[in-house]
């Protein structure tokens, strides 16, 4: 995995965005991190959905932090980079950025490798062409 750094810029494509809503707050009115983990999970698993051409499940999230919080209506981008291929697991990191509508300035909020395995309909793995 690689460090969180200081990098100005996101790497990866966007495979994901949307708005931090209110209703993804906990009681002291910040950003929850599990929801942040959960929007991680889904850019990921779509770019391994793609890369392996069906059906992914989510076999391990390894070395998360958070640096900084997420206000409520910050625009989140999930930036995804295809690390490794192996038989039948896909290995994604995924970087979250925010910023404000005008896309401007964009700051890095965390980083996660996330493991996915291409499964077929009984939910056995299958080998990644
Ligand atoms: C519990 C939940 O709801 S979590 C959220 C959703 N995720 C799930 O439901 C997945 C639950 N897990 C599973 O169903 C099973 O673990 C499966 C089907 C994904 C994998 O089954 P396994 O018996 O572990 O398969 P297997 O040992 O062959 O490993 C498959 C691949 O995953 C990799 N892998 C398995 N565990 C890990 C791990 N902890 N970290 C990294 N890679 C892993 C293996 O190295 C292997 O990679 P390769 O085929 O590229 O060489």
């Amino acid at each position: 995995m690689r460090d969180i750094d200081d990098t100005p810029m996101p790497t990866g494509d966007l495979a994901l965005q949307t708005i931090a809503m209110p209703a993804d707050t906990n009681a002291d009115g910040d950003i929850f991190g599990g929801w942040l983990m959960s929007q991680m999970d889904l850019a990921g698993g779509i770019t391994a959905g793609r890369r392996a051409g069906g059906r992914v499940a989510t076999v391990a999230v390894t070395g998360m932090a958070f640096l900084t919080p997420v206000a409520v209506g910050a625009v989140v981008s999930c930036y995804t980079d295809i690390i490794e291929v192996g038989r039948s697991s896909i290995r994604v990191n995924v970087e979250v950025w925010v910023t404000g509508y005008d896309e401007e300035d964009p700051v890095k909020v965390t980083e996660g490798e996330f493991v996915f395995v291409a499964i077929d309909d009984n939910g056995r793995t299958r080998a990644v062409d």
